[in-house]
């Protein structure tokens, strides 16, 4: 009977998505954390006494980030205060759901608890009762994720000032760069092409104007495959809500998706290679050049224009004009 190529003893569990080795389950949970621990390390994401916000969603990768972290720290002491930061859009059935699960990881019995402190942040009290729910009431389905990305951003950033967090993490996995990357190359949007694969997003005006995160935000699964988060999840018996959001079933990142999941059927390492693909054009951002950094004259918000994203859409929204902005190509 064959044995785990890693350990040589004991039975292999699974062929690894990423490499096509046969793993066993306690070399895969091993290796799949040192993984993510080399990405930390190797991109000097954390400094001892950093407040570091986990964004989390109650999903598959945000879920198994919060627990990779909490062991990892608890293993190497990167002397980081992690917290969860949600961010309820006020989706009944769905957000709803997941931020349940949120709660159950923060701290509640008796789903092994990781006792984290966790903000809540709504975009009903952030954005004069606009729920994600009344946008698509207001104005249908159509462009609904372009006010559900800006109002999250910005969300995102007032629940770190909030929590007094350095950084921010995201459960970003290397499917949803790898996608990423398809959508800018299939629309030609070099600039976000040449910055969406950047594992840390400075305050840097990097998605334009009115769109300047505050606090670094940092994906530490950027090369974790999406199937592997699943079967970690599985193995580790986590936590979490399974469902899709139900505002976005017709977005155009589901078609670059259905592609990226046939490439990787033929090869699995397309992942990586479209990964290390968009890395290497980053070198052409160079000369770039980047807004200039303001506040917003509504709401005080950093923003690069006089008046920020999230305060011209809630305008708009208050005088039911629809946008012509595409959200698919952004980084999310
Ligand atoms: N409502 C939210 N509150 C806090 N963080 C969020 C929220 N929605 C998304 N995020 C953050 O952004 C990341 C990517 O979000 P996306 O909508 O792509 O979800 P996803 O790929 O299904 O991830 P997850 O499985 O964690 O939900 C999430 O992993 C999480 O870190």
């Amino acid at each position: 009977m064959s044995k785990c190529h890693l350990c040589h003893e004991r039975p292999p569990a699974l062929k690894r998505p990423k490499d096509g080795s046969f793993v066993c389950k306690q070399c895969f949970l091993d290796i799949f954390e040192e993984e993510v621990h080399q990405t930390i390390v190797s991109n000097k994401l954390f400094r001892p006494g950093m407040r570091v916000a986990i964004a989390a969603s109650g999903g598959k990768d945000s879920t198994v980030l919060a627990h990779v972290l909490t062991r990892l720290d608890a293993r190497h002491q990167y002397g980081v205060h992690f917290s969860l930061l949600s961010i309820d859009e006020g989706i009944a059935g769905y957000r709803d759901d997941s931020l349940a699960a949120v709660r159950r990881t923060a701290g509640l019995p008796p789903l092994d608890p990781l006792g984290l402190p966790l903000e809540v942040v709504s975009h009903a009290e952030l954005f004069a009762g606009w729920t994600m729910d009344r946008v698509v009431q207001t104005i249908g389905q159509k462009g609904n994720c372009t006010y559900c990305g800006v109002f999250r951003r910005q969300a995102l950033d007032r629940g770190a000032a909030r929590l007094r967090a350095d950084l921010i993490v995201t459960g970003h996995n290397a499917d949803d760069i790898a996608e990423t990357v398809l959508m800018n190359l299939l629309r030609g949007d070099i600039a976000r092409l040449t910055r969406c694969t950047a594992i840390v997003t400075h305050t840097s005006g990097s998605d334009g104007p009115g769109d300047v995160p505050v606090v670094p935000r940092c994906k530490p699964l950027k090369y974790a495959y999406e199937k592997e988060i699943v079967m970690y999840a599985f193995f580790r018996r986590l936590d979490y809500v399974a469902t899709d959001c139900v505002y976005s079933p017709h977005a155009y990142r589901g078609h670059a998706r259905v592609f990226l999941k046939q490439l990787e059927t033929a090869r699995p390492s397309a992942i990586l290679d479209i990964i290390h693909s968009g890395e290497a054009l980053t070198t052409a951002r160079q000369g770039t050049r980047l807004p200039t950094q303001g506040v917003c004259s509504v709401c005080g918000h950093v923003s690069s224009s006089r008046v920020c994203a999230a305060c011209q859409l809630v305008d708009r929204l208050n005088t039911f004009e629809i946008p012509a902005v595409m959200d698919d190509a952004m980084p999310r």
